[in-house]
């Protein structure tokens, strides 16, 4: 900017005249997305339009160049919408995620691909890798781990029994807030409906406020919401999309015990993303049931001095499968040193799955 503009009129003209250029760049954006898609589509008819590795770095080189004052995530969520968009324009996407709808997934899902895409509510997880699996969605949207309440078992075990690749992960910090109707009583609250994961991260706020209440455990939070729209003397533990999706009132927010509570979701998918510069690897082994058997896994994870981000046991539902373990570490599997110690790994190892590599999550 080279003068300073005084009144507020002069301030809008500005503004429009700013408006006017977004407006222009971002077609002429769409239009470089739409001869994307000719060329993707020319070099092979059955091409997938979305590219996980490369919206990271899209991504992660806005946060890199701005320079405010919009803060870097509050930018990179406005270019997540840009491209969601022109996504769109060569190919509508189908994410299918676990419902109902105003569940933390969908917002997950949202947050990750974007308004643009087309998000189907599934019932339950494994109907979730069926969607992907049948080709009904492109993609899938699970939890996977909440930073207080720990592993999503149902998602691990599904990868056992599944082809299904991990395409990307994506964040999100869980804030839960008590929810009524416009017709609830505050003062005669008896019973609190939730998820049994919210009712545990919520739990000593509940033994403060609410001692007495009866806690109700429910299917989602987007299900307790919509039960407290009709009882005058019950509330809800839910999240934001919840509250609006049910238009209920917040009595309290973000009443979860753990300032830092988030829950870290899995994209499925059918493709292998190549790599994007910072990317996680997921892999399920089995080891023989011996003396050692988990060092012997480690060992060349730590000689190579690959950081293991995660690492969750899971009983075997067979035989060979002795000790199921699902790891993530930081590294992709077309890079050589990563190569090598899943070589050696496999040698070790009764059997091993590379879920897949992709890009660590930027939003
Ligand atoms: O670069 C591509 O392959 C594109 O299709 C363009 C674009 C974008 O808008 O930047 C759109 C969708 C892809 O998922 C990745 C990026």
């Amino acid at each position: 900017m080279t003068d300073t503009p005084i009144n507020l009129d002069e301030l809008r003209e500005r503004i429009d005249h700013l408006d006017g250029d977004i407006l222009r760049l971002i077609s002429e954006r769409a239009e470089c997305a739409k001869q994307v898609a000719e060329i993707k589509t020319k070099a092979d008819p059955d091409t997938v339009f979305y590219r996980p590795e490369r919206e990271a770095q899209v991504l992660r080189r806005i946060m890199a160049l701005n320079k405010g004052p919009l803060d870097s995530e509050e930018m990179a969520r406005l270019f997540r919408e840009i491209m969601s968009a022109c996504l769109a324009l060569e190919r509508p996407i189908k994410v299918a995620y676990l419902g109902p709808e105003g569940t933390f997934t969908q917002q997950a899902a949202l947050k990750h691909f974007g308004e643009s895409a087309i998000s189907l509510p599934m019932a339950a997880i494994d109907e979730v890798f069926r969607e992907v699996e049948a080709g009904a969605a492109n993609y899938g949207v699970v939890p996977v781990e909440n930073s207080t309440e720990g592993v999503v078992n149902h998602t691990l075990d599904s990868f056992m029994d599944s082809s299904m690749r991990i395409c990307g992960e994506v964040v999100l910090r869980i804030h839960q807030h008590l929810l009524i109707s416009h017709n609830t009583r505050r003062d005669k609250v008896s019973r609190v409906y939730s998820h049994p994961q919210s009712f545990a991260q919520c739990r000593k706020w509940l033994d403060a406020h609410f001692p007495s209440a009866e806690r109700v455990p429910v299917a989602s939070n987007a299900e307790a919401a919509r039960l407290v729209k009709s009882e005058w003397h019950s509330a809800a533990i839910a999240g934001d999309m919840a509250a609006k999706l049910y238009d209920l009132e917040k009595i309290a927010e973000k009443i979860e015990d753990r300032p830092d509570n988030s829950t870290r979701f899995l994209i499925i998918g059918n493709q292998d993303v190549p790599m994007s510069g910072e990317d996680k690897t997921s892999i399920v082994v089995a080891m023989r049931n011996q003396p050692g058997a988990l060092h012997d896994l480690l060992e060349p994870f730590h000689r190579h001095q690959i950081d293991l981000t995660r690492l969750e046991t899971r009983p075997s539902r067979t035989g060979v499968w002795n000790y199921v373990f699902f790891i993530d570490f930081k590294g992709h599997c077309e890079d050589p040193v990563v190569e090598a110690v899943l070589e050696e790994v496999r040698l070790r190892a009764a059997e091993l799955k590379v879920l897949g590599s992709y890009p660590m999550g930027v939003l």
